[in-house]
């Protein structure tokens, strides 16, 4: 059953910038979808949309049915987190907490309830007597993304709450937002042009760019079947190399693959992974450069033309700058402009 619907909403700025072009989208109850793109693709404002803190210039946005396109912000179900939580510094925690229920005339005892489960909730049991400015920037965020829960939103709106945090932090704090959603089954988008991110919380990943959806999936399903160039460039390392597809191959300077398609310029899409190495002289490429992680490796390696790919392999120890390989992929897909990708 989805939740909220968002129909051809659009965001022109005065200039005019097209913020958001035509943007829809159906979000189911409990789901988390991650808005992901590049910078200035649109999320944030998308998101300040939903939340009331944007005014769509044209489309429709709907909760559980009901019209909120001009709600303002506090007449909607909605709880929004932002990058700069904003808390009230001359507050101690429980007070930025209570505010929001106070306002709502909620007797004391509810509100001191209230408070102290959602404090237990997001780790800071015991935390409500500290002043703001005494917290780490993990516990502050901690802080506003409690601020929004002790509301009970229906919609939890999360934009890039842990942008300014240390990567291990980072990682902490979504593992920690993905239990509390999960436990709490509410639905919440969140905003992140952080693709590892996006792939480790998201039911679902909407691909934005230029305010428009680029490709809308379940996070395994974008990471393995990208259906533009630009989603399979944006998400994870991916080799995209440009040739020519004639007689049902595709070739690049002496790299050739099976592509059954109709002949013409297209994009191979294959990732490090899938491109499997074998020793050869001269072969169809050279060895660059090799990286050994412990785990894995990665072979940097230069088609004839100079074309530059990866491949991981597992023994990394089995190749040597200089020396010549031979290429075979094992799942690639191929793009034309304008067409959806083509996989073998
Ligand atoms: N208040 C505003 N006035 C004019 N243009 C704006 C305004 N807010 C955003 N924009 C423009 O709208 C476009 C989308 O911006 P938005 O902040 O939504 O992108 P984003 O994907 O969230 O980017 P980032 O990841 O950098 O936050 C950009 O071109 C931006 O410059």
């Amino acid at each position: 059953m989805s939740v909220l619907k968002i129909s051809e909403v659009s965001k022109i700025f005065a200039g005019p910038t097209v913020a958001v072009d035509k943007f829809s989208l159906d979000v189911a109850d409990g789901e988390l979808v991650c808005l992901l793109g590049p910078s200035g693709s649109g999320k944030s404002t998308l998101l300040r949309m939903i939340g009331g803190f944007e005014r769509p210039t044209s489309g429709l946005i709907t909760i559980d049915g009901e019209d909120i396109t001009h709600q303002p912000p506090e007449k909607r179900p909605t709880g929004m987190v932002f990058q700069s939580h904003a808390l009230w510094t001359h507050m101690n925690v429980f007070k930025n907490l209570a505010f929001g229920l106070k306002l709502r005339r909620l007797p004391a005892s509810e509100i001191k309830q209230r408070v102290e489960a959602v404090l237990e909730l997001v780790g800071l049991a015991g935390y409500g007597g500290r002043g703001v400015n005494q917290l780490s920037g993990g516990q502050q965020q901690r802080v506003a993304l409690a601020r929004s829960l002790v509301l009970e939103p229906k919609i939890l709106l999360l934009d890039e709450p842990f942008a300014s945090l240390d990567q291990h932090l980072r990682e902490r704090l979504r593992e920690e937002v993905r239990d509390i959603q999960q436990r709490l089954k509410i639905t919440t988008l969140f905003v992140t042009h952080g693709q590892d991110e996006a792939l480790a919380m998201a039911d679902r990943i909407v691909v934005m760019r230029d305010g428009r959806t680029e490709q809308v999936d379940r996070p395994d399903i974008i990471y393995r079947e990208p259906q533009t160039p630009f989603v399979a460039g944006f998400i994870g390392t991916m080799n995209l190399v440009e040739g020519e597809v004639s007689n049902g191959h595709f070739k690049r300077a002496g790299f050739a693959v099976d592509m059954p398609i109709a002949d013409g310029p297209a994009v191979l899409a294959v990732r490090p992974e899938a491109l499997d190495l074998t020793a050869a002289e001269p072969g169809t490429a050279r060895v660059h450069r090799v990286t050994d992680y412990g785990t894995h490796g990665l072979v940097d390696l230069d088609l004839r033309d100079g074309t530059r790919l990866k491949s991981m392999v597992a023994h990394p120890d089995l190749f040597k700058p200089g020396q010549g390989v031979d290429l075979r992929p094992q799942a690639v897909s191929a793009y034309r402009d304008n067409q959806r990708a083509y996989r073998s």
